[in-house]
Parts: structure tokens; C-alpha cells; sequence
């Protein structure tokens, strides 16, 4: 212990920003963030201003708040992202054959293939949502309760998603559709893991969660098993096709045919189709789960809030008559006050610090004149940006679901306070699908169902350190007549 303290003892420079006291050596403030976080850096901010330290898992990790946050997104030479999460999650160790993949690959794919083709895609999302709803909430004539929504609405929200990762053939195969599904859900308790061992070193909390995964335990190795042999038929398939048609050949219109005409494509190659898969779950993770939680956070939101719900089946009627059901990108755009409740929704999602960053550069000095070393960790205080009065007025920390209608900020802009999809170089490229998904979702369960929480009140998500979990209470479906 003596020897832990001596070597994890914090060190400030100058010109720091302000290390927070603390009582107990080595624990630091980690029962703090553990337990008690809001309360807890409201008050650091309080006391120490903008930017303070805080000594969490053996590690001083920098807070930042509004202006200095901001700075973060402009500056992508300094601050790094993917080092500061790999270090949690190991994706690198949980797809391995695709190791060596950039993060840039995948933004790059996710802006043309994916949000750049929502145009094309919109009628597949339409039709699987309907069919997803249809299927597993069903007909609700006595009100159905359903516990613990965020499943339920991961697996309609996947539906759609799977179809244009891998085409509606492949999709066809129930094991297929759940595997991409479940496939979040199953790392999540990795993610959940306190990294004690940081205590020691970092490098320990890695070797110790990736144990399992060297002896032949890898959570993600039976959904590619399923997922490999779902597609080597059909990959088959189209370059039979290929070979036959030539020029004539007409290319599908799903991820995996982008993946199949890339030149580091080769089927003859040992072990290539499961690159190609690792690719496929590379996106999965960042697409399903983040999609179905800004769903089901807005259905409880709006399941609490009976007041709005008939406001917005009265737009959700107007616009499906005018479309007669076969809603469009365009038709998605219509829907400003469904669009503005699922951005205050997402404006409330709860979590308190979030996206953890590494300074990559020797160093790097805030326009506040605040420095911080290299290699330093910070971590943004995204809470304060989000409630900050000066950018979303007095009432910024009430829950207006129309706040945003007429005022030319739909929930996709990213701009200096709107910080939900992250901001600058690397803000999230998917969110224009996840929004078109996440409103397509709301908009036919609107039309056909009146929502309430068992509960009758507005139910609070639960906290997992400083982030947040959707509700589990139960919400009930009751048929529209
Ligand atoms: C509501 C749903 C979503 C939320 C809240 C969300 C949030 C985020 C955030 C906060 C980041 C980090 C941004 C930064 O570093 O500044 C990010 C990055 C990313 N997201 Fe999303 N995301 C969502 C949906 C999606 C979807 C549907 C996809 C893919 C289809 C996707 C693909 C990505 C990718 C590839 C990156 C990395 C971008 C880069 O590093 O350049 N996301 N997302």
C-alpha cells in the first residue's frame, strides 16, 4: 500500500487546473463517481471553476466543462477519443480480424454507405420497423405491460439495421438479425467492469478482461459463427452472379456488397470473410445500441408525459395521410414536433461525464490559459453543456419537449451546446440515420398506440456510474381505436 501510494501519488504542474482534495490516499474520489457523481462534480465545479482534476482509479483525470469542452472537438490533433475507450473496452482483442482497421474506415463508411444513403434505404427501415412492431409488441386491445423496454425496442430497431448491413436475404434468418442485436448487450458487462486495477497499472484492468478472451472465451465468437455462416452461401451467391453476368451484374443494395467490392476483398483468402464480419460488427456496435437507447429513453419520456402524446399523434395523423403511410426522408423532416421532443429527449439522457479523451499531444494549453500535460486523461462535462442556461435559457434544465420546434435546430445539428453526437472532426457520422430510425420508430407507434408507464409517473433512468441505463419499469401499450 505504502509503495501504491508513493508511486500513484498525484503530481500537478504548474498551471494546472486545481487538483480537488481528497481524504482517503489511493481511493482518491472514487467513491465519488461511483455513487454519487452529479452531486459531486457540481460541487468540484463550484468551488474549482471550469476545468479541476479529480483522482479516480489511481489516475488524475481532468473535468471539463462548457468552454474548455468545446475546445476538445476543435482540436483532434490534441485530443484522442478511441485510446481513452479502447483502454476500457478492448475492442481491438474482441475483433481481432479486424484489428487493424481505423476508426477513420468505419466514419468513412458509416457517412456514404449508411447516413449517405438514407434517401434509398428509408422504404427498408419503414417496412422492418412496422413489421418489428407488429411482431413483438403485436395487438395490444387489453393494454399490454411490457418490463424493462430497452430489449424489446433494441431487437425493432436491429431489424431494420440488419437489413441494410447484410440485404434482406441474409436477414431473413432470425439467428442472424438477433445475434447483431444481442451483440452490445453481451459485451455491455465489460463495459460495466470498474477498472480497480488501475489502482496498480492500467495496463493490468486490460490483461486481466482479456484473460478470458486468450484462453478461447470471446463473447463475440458464437454471433460470428452465426453470422459467418448466414452470409458464406449468399457471399457465394453473388459472386457466382458476378462471374455469370458481368457488366450486367446488378450490385445489392446492403453494406456487404460495399465491403465485397473493396479491393481487400478475397473470398479464396483464409479467415477474409471473417474480417469482413468483424467490419460489420465494428458498425453494429456503434449503430444498434445507441440507436435503441435514444429510442426507448424517448418512449419512456414520452410514456411519463401523456400531455404530448396527443399533440404529436395529431401531427404523426396528418403527415401519414398526406403519405399515405409510405413516409420519406422527407416526410421525416415534416415531423417538427416529434423531431424536437427527441431532442430535448436526448438533451435529458442523463449522463453526467462522458466521452473520455487522451491528450495526444506534448501538452495543451485552454484559451482560459489552463495547461495539462501529455498523456493526460480529461473527460467532458457533459451534463453542464447540455443544462447550461445561456445556451438553452432559464428553464434549461426543465423537460420541454417543443423547445427546439421553429428555431431551425433540428436533433441531427451538431453545434457548440448540442453535444449529444459529440462535435468537430469526429462527430457521430451515423447520427442522420439514428435519428431518421429513432423518429420513423416513435412516429408508427404514435399512430397506433396510446403509451403510459405502469407507474403513471415519469420514470428516471438508472445510473451506472456516471452514465445511464433506460428505465425498467413497466410501460403500457393500449390500442388506438
Ligand atoms: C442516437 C444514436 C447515437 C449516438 C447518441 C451516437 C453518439 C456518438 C458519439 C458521442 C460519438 C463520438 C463523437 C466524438 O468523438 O466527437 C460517436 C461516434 C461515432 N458514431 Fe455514433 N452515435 C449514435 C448512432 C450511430 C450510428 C447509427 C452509427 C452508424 C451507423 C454511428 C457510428 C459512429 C461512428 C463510426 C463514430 C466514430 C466517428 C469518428 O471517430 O470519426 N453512430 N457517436
Amino acid at each position: 500500500m505504502i509503495v501504491l501510494y508513493i508511486i500513484r501519488r498525484p503530481r500537478i504542474g504548474k498551471n494546472e487546473p486545481p487538483l480537488v482534495p481528497y481524504t482517503i490516499p489511493i481511493l482518491g474520489h472514487t467513491f465519488n463517481y461511483l455513487f454519487n457523481i452529479r452531486k459531486f462534480i457540481k460541487e468540484c465545479k463550484k468551488q474549482y471553476g471550469e476545468c479541476f482534476s479529480i483522482y479516480i482509479f489511481g489516475e488524475v483525470v481532468t473535468v471539463l466543462s462548457r468552454d474548455s469542452l468545446t475546445e476538445v472537438f476543435k482540436s483532434p490533433d490534441d485530443f484522442d477519443f478511441t485510446s481513452a475507450t479502447n483502454e476500457f473496452f478492448p475492442l481491438k482483442s474482441l475483433l481481432p480480424y479486424n484489428a487493424d482497421v481505423d476508426i477513420k474506415f468505419h466514419a468513412k463508411t458509416t457517412r456514404e454507405q449508411i447516413s449517405g444513403k438514407l434517401d434509398t434505404n428509408i422504404g427498408i427501415i419503414r417496412k422492418y420497423l412496422v413489421r418489428g412492431i407488429d411482431e413483438w409488441i403485436g395487438d395490444c386491445n387489453e393494454p399490454k405491460t411490457i418490463h424493462s423496454a430497452w430489449y424489446l425496442v433494441n431487437r425493432i430497431i436491429a431489424l431494420p439495421i440488419a437489413n441494410i448491413l447484410v440485404g434482406e436475404e441474409a436477414a431473413s434468418h432470425e439467428d442472424l438479425v438477433k445475434s447483431l442485436g444481442d451483440l452490445a448487450f453481451d459485451l455491455g458487462p465489460l463495459l460495466i467492469i470498474p477498472p480497480i486495477l488501475f489502482f496498480i497499472h492500467k495496463k493490468l484492468h486490460e490483461l486481466v478482461i482479456t484473460l478470458p478472451l486468450r484462453f478461447g472465451w470471446n463473447p463475440v465468437s458464437r454471433h460470428r459463427e452465426v453470422v459467418v455462416n448466414r452470409l458464406k452461401p449468399i457471399v457465394e451467391k453473388r459472386l457466382k452472379e458476378k462471374d455469370e453476368l458481368g457488366d450486367n451484374y446488378k450490385p445489392y443494395n446492403d453494406l456487404f456488397e460495399y465491403y465485397m467490392n473493396r479491393p481487400d476483398f478475397d473470398n479464396t483468402k483464409p479467415n477474409n470473410l471473417h474480417l469482413h464480419v468483424d467490419n460489420l460488427f465494428a458498425i453494429t456496435f456503434a449503430a444498434i445500441n445507441t440507436t435503441s437507447k435514444a429510442a426507448v429513453d424517448a418512449l419512456y419520456d414520452l410514456a411519463g408525459r401523456p400531455e404530448i402524446l396527443d399533440e404529436l399523434y395529431e401531427e404523426a395523423l396528418i403527415i401519414d395521410k398526406e403519405c399515405n403511410g409510405q413516409v420519406t426522408v422527407a416526410d421525416v423532416q415534416k415531423m417538427v414536433k416529434l423531431d424536437s421532443f427527441v431532442k430535448e429527449s436526448l438533451r435529458h439522457s442523463g449522463n453526467i461525464i462522458f466521452l473520455p479523451h487522451y491528450v495526444i499531444s506534448k501538452g495543451y494549453t485552454f484559451s482560459n490559459g489552463l495547461t495539462i500535460p501529455g498523456r493526460r486523461k480529461i473527460i467532458l462535462y457533459t451534463e453542464d453543456m447540455l443544462k447550461a442556461k445561456e445556451n438553452f435559457g432559464e428553464d434549461a434544465e426543465d423537460f420541454k419537449p417543443f423547445r427546439f420546434v421553429n428555431t431551425n435546430s433540428p436533433a441531427t445539428k451538431v453545434d457548440r451546446s448540442y453535444i449529444v453526437f459529440g462535435g468537430g472532426k469526429h462527430a457521430c457520422p451515423g447520427r442522420f440515420f439514428a435519428i431518421n430510425e429513432t423518429k420513423m420508430f416513435l412516429h408508427k407507434l404514435i399512430l397506433k398506440y396510446r403509451v403510459s408507464t405502469k407507474s403513471g409517473k415519469i420514470e428516471d433512468k438508472i445510473y451506472i456510474g456516471p452514465l445511464t441505463s433506460p428505465s425498467q419499469s413497466g410501460i403500457v401499450f393500449e390500442n388506438r381505436i
